[in-house]
């Protein structure tokens, strides 16, 4: 049988340890046999099957996602599962939910912006889930500007309380995931009003449904937005519309880290900076980029896979069509897809320590690298989330037609994929901000402030304007120093260049705006330095496993060079590199994809995916693609009955030429 003999006889070809590379990307030993074990766990247990998700009615779909997510949450109490393991489980059910905003946002917003008794009082009760709560952030009229949300909380110092309300159309909460059908509470961004004096954006924790019966409480109105892009995918999430009128909550239901009010009504400033009201924004940046590997692995594991089984003309002197992964341009398009996917991985990991290492400092006072971490997060997380929705489509035109089919997993892949792109920060909204930190930055350069973090590059300022690429031959590309050099001398010319076009204009802001388009390529520029060059420091880490490094080595050129070749526009009008150095490139990256061709389905066993997390008969690990296809079509309920219903009404008079005469 095709599928079975093509990906063992793949197997066998691999030239690395594929264990050791599986705690490569896991992470490590541990965090290999937690989500090893838990995803296993999911795909035995019937509640959590999902392959009739796309065929559901919303009603249906998402009654069924509620009785997961119930029987989700009995699992972890029964098995005592702990943090990391509930979260483990969360991401195999593999189906957005509630339990996401609760757990991702609601209760982070609490931990970094309540005081420690607010913290005291609501933690326990949001931990056992007794209230379950959302973010409400975004309003019909403003998303992107937080500055500009409209809902008001005004100070009532007659009895100690704030009185929510949405005073326009505009002002109503829109988008919140959790808050349609779900929440009993939410932490609510308005305009702290007091005296009418308009103190800015803070958050509020408010309920909104009765603990008894679920009734929104007297002033609260609320309900889901509706149907959202694709079958199944996200509508199995309550996107919800809130509207306030004059709603009371206690005054100690401000979140008070980053200012208060004083039972006389005054505003008292922490020492925190403003922006830490922000801060949950910066943590779930940092989880979503974390979540562009497996997003975008998942997708190339399915191809890669598939790419292996599908045969396609050439046939051998065996009588044997050609596999469509030996085609060049298959290759061409699927292995930096690969790469990417690993490349995110370690990029990934790092900003998790970099998000750690400022919490840390934030515990004890010291600021100092919150810009940093912000521009990193943003950065990253529009890099990554665009890399990964554009790769889970070029992984379905990989697939050919059969890519097309829900069975596939592709279509509702991308679906519940491509929000990301604009949830959490539009993307291209993310990426002015990182092209504000950077222009800040030049323009500190020769200051006596040097540049720290991710923009140390930046001070050897008069090197990377001036270097010339060494590159010879091609294998000179190989070097790190020699990539390296490149992209920081790339970042740092379209910083430059766009930092003295800004100078031109007497209003900063204008010119800004006027620039915008190719200030965001110069922060797309400094964000791909950052993916490769926390590949290379992850090169540079002990690498256990027989051929894991040199795999990872290879990974690691193609994600640069292909970045090189995409951008080629950038290198070469920045004189980054020569036209000569451009195709040497190009002939090395050809030479990469030939090394990685024998290893391809090894380095995507190395996600150690179940066939239940890939849902994809393109996907499986058996390579039993075309009778499973075959079975799959059956399933379908149009094919419940052999004559469709509607025949004798629409397909009959058509036939009969009923119609026709009808109308003659
Ligand atoms: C069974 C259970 C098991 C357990 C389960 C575990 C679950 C875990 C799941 C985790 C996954 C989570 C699920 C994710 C689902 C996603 C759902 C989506 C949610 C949302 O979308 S929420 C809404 C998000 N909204 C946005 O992102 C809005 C985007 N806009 C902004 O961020 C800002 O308004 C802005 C940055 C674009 C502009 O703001 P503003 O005008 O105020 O600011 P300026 O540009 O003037 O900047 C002022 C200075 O502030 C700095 N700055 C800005 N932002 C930040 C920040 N976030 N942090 C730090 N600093 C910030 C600027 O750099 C400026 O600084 P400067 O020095 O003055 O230049
Ligand atoms: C599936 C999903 C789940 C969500 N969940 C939540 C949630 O749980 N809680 C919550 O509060 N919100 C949530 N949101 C809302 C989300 O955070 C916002 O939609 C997002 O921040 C983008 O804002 P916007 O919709 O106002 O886009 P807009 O800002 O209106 O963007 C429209 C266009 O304008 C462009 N644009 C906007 N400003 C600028 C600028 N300054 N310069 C250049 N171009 C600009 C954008 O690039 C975009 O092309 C969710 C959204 C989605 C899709």
């Amino acid at each position: 049988m095709a599928g079975f003999d093509d990906l063992a006889s793949e197997r066998s070809k691999a030239q690395f340890d594929v264990e050791e590379m599986k705690v490569i990307w896991a992470g490590s030993r541990h965090t290999l046999e937690v989500s090893d074990r838990i995803s296993r766990l999911v795909a035995n247990d019937p509640v959590f099957r999902k392959d009739t998700r796309t065929m559901l009615s919303r009603k249906d779909l998402f009654k069924n996602t509620l009785r997961k997510a119930a029987h989700a949450w009995k699992r972890i109490i029964e098995l005592r599962l702990s943090e990391e393991e509930a979260a483990e489980l969360r991401f195999y059910v593999d189906e957005p939910a509630f339990m996401d905003l609760h757990w991702g946002m609601f209760i982070p917003t609490i931990k970094g912006q309540g005081t420690e008794e607010q913290q005291q009082k609501w933690l326990p009760l949001a931990y056992k889930m007794k209230i379950i709560g959302c973010y409400a952030q975004t309003e019909l009229g403003h998303g992107s500007n937080v500055q500009g949300l409209e809902t008001t909380a005004t100070f009532d110092p007659q009895t100690d309380e704030f009185i929510i309300h949405s005073p326009t159309l505009t002002s109503s909460k829109w988008w919140p995931g959790g808050l349609g059908k779900v929440s009993t509470h939410a932490v609510v961004y308005g305009r702290l009003i007091i005296d009418s004096k308009d103190y800015g954006v803070n958050g509020f924790i408010v309920q909104l449904r009765s603990l008894d019966d679920h009734l929104p409480l007297p002033g609260i109105t609320i309900g889901d937005i509706g149907m959202k892009f694709g079958s199944g995918a996200y509508n199995t999430m309550d996107n919800g519309v809130l509207r306030f009128d004059h709603v009371r909550i206690p005054r100690d239901q401000m979140l008070m880290r980053v200012s208060q009010v004083t039972r006389e009504g005054k505003l008292v400033q922490s020492n925190v900076p403003w922006q830490l009201v922000y801060g949950t924004m910066v943590y779930v940046r940092q989880k979503i980029v974390s979540d562009a590997s497996c997003a975008l692995s998942r997708a190339v594991c399915i191809a890669t896979r598939y790419s292996a089984v599908r045969r396609q003309f050439g046939l051998q002197s065996n009588g044997i069509e050609t596999q469509v992964i030996d085609y060049k341009t298959q290759q061409s398009r699927l292995f930096p897809l690969l790469a990417s996917a690993y490349a995110f991985r370690f990029v990934g990991e790092w900003l998790k320590w970099l998000y750690m290492d400022v919490n840390q400092r934030l515990q004890a006072s010291d600021f100092s690298t919150l810009p940093e971490a912000h521009a990193c997060t943003a950065g990253l997380k529009s890099l990554t989330t665009s890399a990964t929705a554009d790769g889970i489509e070029e992984c379905r035109k990989l697939c050919g037609g059969h890519g097309y089919l829900c069975s596939s997993g592709l279509p509702e892949l991308f679906a519940v994929y491509i929000p990301a792109c604009t949830y959490e920060g539009d993307n291209i909204v993310l990426l002015l901000q990182v092209a504000r930190f950077l222009i800040k930055t030049v323009s500190q350069l020769g200051s006596g402030k040097e540049p720290v973090g991710t923009t140390v590059y930046m001070g050897r300022v008069e090197q990377l304007m001036q270097c010339h690429c060494a590159v010879q031959k091609a294998e000179d590309w190989l070097k790190p120093s020699v990539i390296l050099e490149a992209f920081e001398a790339r970042s740092m010319r379209m910083s430059v260049a766009s930092a003295q076009n800004l100078a031109k204009f007497d209003n900063q802001e204008e010119g800004f705006l006027e620039l915008s388009a190719d200030l965001v390529q110069a922060a797309v520029a400094h964000c791909q330095l950052i993916v490769v060059s926390k590949f290379i420091e992850k090169l540079q880490q002990d690498i256990p496993g027989k051929g894991v490094k040199g795999q990872l080595e290879a990974l690691c050129n193609i994600y640069a060079l292909f970045i090189l070749h995409k951008h080629l526009g950038d290198f070469l009008s920045t004189g980054c590199i020569t036209p000569k150095q451009a195709s040497l490139a190009n002939a090395q990256l050809r030479s990469l994809y030939s090394q990685v061709r024998p290893n391809a389905i090894a380095l995507v066993d190395a996600f150690n995916y179940t066939d239940h997390y890939l849902s994809s008969v393109l996907g499986r690990y058996d390579g039993n693609v075309y009778p499973k296809l075959y079975e799959e079509a059956w399933k379908d309920p149009l094919n419940d009955s052999v004559v469709p219903d509607g025949y004798q009404e629409y397909i009959q008079p058509i036939l009969k030429q009923q119609l026709r005469n009808a109308r003659l």
